[in-house]
């Protein structure tokens, strides 16, 4: 018997720049033959009453005439019929705006980073669970092919990894970058760190933790962090990072042995391997790897974007792989996403979530990804400790 077809029926809380990217690549060509199908059919906008057509028909949202406007994102909440909310909103206010969503039991996909802070991040998983709902964090490079090629293919593989650089800068603030933008807005929770440190310290996650089990005793823990800010812009925007992680092994004695390192970096304001044209057309490629993950056996780099991998460059030099003159191997393995720009893969993770558990009294909710979002969010606290990376306390509540 043919699998029924189910149809993710999507919220959008906030017609935000991503959202134009997320909601297009979701509902534009999909195979029909998919067995996940989306559909767009309430948003909510603070904007007036031209804001959603506009946004509606500069999007090619199909259906666009049933698609329920709401001009109170609570409200939506509240009465919506739909089966999964996509909150894009800046990231001081996902916490309020989830909780708001929890607490109505939707399934929840919320940008990154998910919170501000492990604390309220901790808080909204619990909440998940207890109202019987899924929360998934978008980190959607985990969900590319590239990404799970890597995780499931290729870290098995390559011997015990030891070293990793994780870069993820480009030059988002130009100097008619205006101050109120929400990359140079402390309020609205600007910084390099919270916006792409999120994806480098992803890679270092990957890399370091991809393969460990909960069973294994290890500890990833940050040792350093510094941080440079903006210059010119008020309020400390933290722009020129470097973090420096530990993970160490915990033997049965209690002891801990040092099992590799990870150094992250991230900036606003230097290309790092990034092209400079990179951010108007957010297709560009340099050999220069974004990171690169050294092991026992061999090293895997990975281009620019590393947000959005679709090739991976291997250096082999364990003797099985050394060729007739005992030379290193190279490989490169091409793993494009499928269509559009991939963004739309985590939303099938949620979606085939939503649908298994449709109709079954699962009697709790769950976190897709909760230790491993709440691994970086709580990398990230504990950076902008070390460095001083401060946010007002009201954005950081609980
Ligand atoms: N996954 C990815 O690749 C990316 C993720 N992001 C993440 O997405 C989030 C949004 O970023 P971005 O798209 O650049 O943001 P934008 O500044 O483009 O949009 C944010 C939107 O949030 C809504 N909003 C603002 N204030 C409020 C409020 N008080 N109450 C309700 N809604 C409000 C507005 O939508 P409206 O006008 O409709 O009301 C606004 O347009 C961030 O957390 C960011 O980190 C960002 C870029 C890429
Ligand atoms: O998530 C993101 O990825 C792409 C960047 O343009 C943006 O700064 C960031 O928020």
């Amino acid at each position: 018997m043919a699998e029924e077809r189910f149809t993710c029926r999507w919220a959008a809380l906030s017609l935000s720049n991503i959202a134009s990217v997320f909601l297009p690549d979701l509902l534009h060509l999909r195979e029909s033959s998919a067995s996940i199908k989306h559909e767009l059919v309430s948003v909510s906008t603070t904007g007036g009453a031209s804001r959603a057509a506009d946004w509606l028909k500069q999007n090619k949202i199909p259906n666009a005439e049933s698609i329920i406007v709401y001009h109170s994102w609570e409200e939506m909440l509240e009465k919506g019929d739909f089966d999964v909310v996509y909150i894009s909103t800046p990231h001081p206010l996902h916490y309020a705006h989830v909780q708001k969503a929890l607490q109505c039991k939707r399934n929840v996909l919320v940008e990154k980073p998910a919170t501000m802070n492990r604390a309220q991040f901790t808080q909204l998983c619990n909440l998940a669970k207890e109202v019987n709902v899924v929360l998934m964090e978008a980190m959607w490079t985990r969900y590319l092919p590239a990404t799970l090629y890597f995780q499931h293919k290729l870290l098995p593989r390559i011997g015990d990894v030891k070293r990793v650089y994780a870069e993820f800068s480009f030059p988002i603030v130009s100097p008619d970058l205006s101050h109120e933008s929400r990359f140079l807005d402390k309020a609205a929770g600007a910084g390099s760190l919270l916006d792409q440190g999120v994806y480098a310290l992803t890679w270092a996650d990957l890399a370091l933790n991809g393969l460990t089990s909960s069973q294994d005793k290890t500890q990833t823990e940050v040792v350093y962090a510094h941080s440079m800010p903006v210059p010119g812009v008020q309020g400390d925007v933290d722009d020129i990072n470097t973090i420096i992680l530990n993970k160490i092994k915990i033997n049965e004695s209690g002891g801990k042995q040092q099992e590799a390192v990870a150094i992250v970096t991230t900036s606003m304001t230097l290309p790092g391997s990034s092209k400079p044209a990179f951010y108007q057309r957010l297709q560009a490629t340099k050999a220069a790897p974004a990171v690169r993950i050294e092991a026992t056996k061999a090293s895997v780099s990975v281009p620019f974007p590393p947000i959005r991998p679709q090739e991976l460059y291997v250096q082999w030099y364990d003797e099985e792989h050394l060729d007739e003159n005992g030379f290193e191997t190279d490989e490169v393995i091409k793993m494009p996403v499928e269509r559009g720009w991939g963004i739309w893969y985590q939303a099938d993770v949620i979606a085939e979530r939503v649908a298994r558990r449709n109709g079954n009294d699962q009697g709790t909710g769950e976190v897709i990804g909760e230790e491993e979002s709440g691994r970086v969010i709580g990398w990230m606290d504990r950076a902008r400790e070390m460095a001083g990376i401060v946010y007002d306390a009201a954005l950081e509540q609980v």
